[in-house]
């Protein structure tokens, strides 16, 4: 097996000689200057470069150092810089890190503390690779277009991939902008249907008078303006999935007709007199709280079973540890290629900002401002101004709220689950009233 190809940017001869035989894992690559570690990023493509920032020809500053940093990161974004800092240079190694260096090191240099630097920016950049080929969803695995790297949304997609081969109905519950019809998708493309079509409808964005047709289809002459025969979108879905977003906006007189179609599997379009018998398997979702509609009988209790024999929540974004961070980082390379190709990443202040803030538009809201960001930011590394964030204030003061927030909302999540979902049964287990949990729901903007 081929060792990868650790990059060592160091000028002191001695020391190079060193550090060529310390790592027994990786292929040592050294280069003295910057013109030589541009040479090696491009003939080696190291996955993890190691760099002193003193080079020549100004050993004992930093110039040459950070305009190497700088060619490594326009030549490969995703390759991990580690820089050395002399002693008492803590002030050069924060400002290499604003600029895009993944972490330091102290020199002199403790050879076993370098190598668990080194062996962690190899594991997170492999894990980051991962994340991007399902992405991609190269080789169809995974939940395509999906990235995420907390364990909340690890556990919503081993759910999914465990209910994608049986042909069970499936609920997405979420609020809006948390990814339902990516992790629909997802869904199909796992099942057995992926060959067949996905085939998705917005129940909300479609006038009610028109959405039985949208649905079922019509007969040509069954109405005014209905000049041929046209299939419904759940014929189009026949062999694949439909996917019916906003299934909480349907109304009653149409629920009526989609629970007949789910209990026979046959439809007749408007103005037709033949039933159509149709496979296919049905994925909805819905930012609406559904128990509560069912409840106050908005949705057919009936109607609601046959959707739901499987229902997943998605956590909001605010809810899922360090993801946003990643989304905005993706976010940031997406766009930056195409908009403005100077942009090479987040400032600090921006950093900080996307970890504070509650995401209520949640991974849609946060496409949108770092795409407007990237398009507005003036230099290299896009700022908390250009997101239109504040920079978070008083850290002690924030870290406290944040943690109580993040306590509270642990527990309600918990409450929720084993109550299944029920208002009155999780304010029992959390000891508060019925009110102040609904209170609670809305301050954190998390649906039951
Ligand atoms: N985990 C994720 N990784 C990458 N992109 C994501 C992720 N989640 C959502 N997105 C992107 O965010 C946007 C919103 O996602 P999507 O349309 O699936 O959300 P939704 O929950 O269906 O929203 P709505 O209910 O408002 O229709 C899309 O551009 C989608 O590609």
């Amino acid at each position: 097996m081929t060792r990868p190809v650790l990059l060592m940017v160091e000028d002191d001869a001695g020391l190079a000689r060193q550090l060529r035989w310390a790592y027994e894992d990786y292929e040592v690559v050294i280069a003295a200057d910057r013109a030589a570690a541009i040479d090696a990023v491009r003939l080696h493509e190291p996955v993890v470069v190691t760099l002193d920032l003193g080079l020549p020809p100004d050993p004992d500053g930093t110039t040459e150092g950070f305009a190497t940093l700088h060619a490594i990161r326009a030549m490969a974004p995703a390759t991990k810089v580690i820089v050395a800092s002399g002693h008492g240079a803590r002030a050069s190694a924060r400002a290499a890190i604003a600029d895009g260096a993944w972490d330091f090191y102290q020199k002199p240099i403790d050879i076993d503390a370098l190598g668990l630097i080194v062996a962690r920016a190899f594991h997170v950049h492999a894990l980051e690779a991962e994340n991007r080929r399902l992405a991609a969803g190269a080789g169809g695995a995974g939940f395509g277009g999906l990235l995420y790297a907390s364990p909340e949304m690890a556990a919503v997609a081993r759910t999914l991939e465990r209910v994608a081969p049986a042909d069970v109905s499936v609920m997405l519950l979420g609020a809006s902008g948390t990814g339902k019809e990516l992790l629909a998708r997802g869904l199909h493309n796992a099942s057995p249907r992926a060959r067949g079509r996905f085939v998705a409808i917005n129940c909300a964005a479609i006038p009610e008078t028109l959405l039985e047709s949208e649905l079922f289809g019509h007969e040509k002459g069954a109405f005014t303006g209905a000049v041929k025969t046209t299939e419904g979108k759940i014929e189009q879905a026949a062999g694949g999935t439909l996917f019916l977003d906003e299934i909480g906006d349907v109304p009653l007189a149409l629920q009526v007709k989609l629970l007949r179609f789910l209990q026979e599997r046959v439809i007749e379009r408007i103005g037709g007199r033949r039933s159509i018998a149709v496979d296919t398997r049905i994925v909805c979702a819905t930012h609406q709280d559904v128990d509560a509609m069912v409840a106050d009988g908005r949705f057919r209790e009936d109607l609601y079973y046959r959707l739901a024999e499987i229902v997943v929540r998605i956590p909001a974004l605010g809810d899922r540890t360090g993801d946003a961070g990643l989304l905005a980082r993706h976010f940031v390379a997406r766009y930056a290629a195409t908009l403005n190709p100077a942009v090479t990443g987040l400032a600090a202040d921006a950093r900080a900002a996307v970890e504070a803030w509650r995401w209520p538009g949640n991974v849609r809201e946060l496409e949108n401002r770092v795409k407007r960001a990237v398009i507005m930011a003036d230099g290299k590394l896009v700022t908390a101004a250009d997101l239109d964030l504040a920079t978070p204030a008083d850290p002690a003061d924030l870290n406290l709220r944040a943690a109580r927030e993040g306590a509270d909302r642990r527990a309600i999540g918990r409450a929720l689950a084993r109550a299944d979902g029920n208002i009155s049964g999780a304010a029992r287990l959390l000891g508060i009233s019925r009110p102040t949990l609904y209170d609670l729901l809305k301050a954190y903007d998390l649906s039951p």
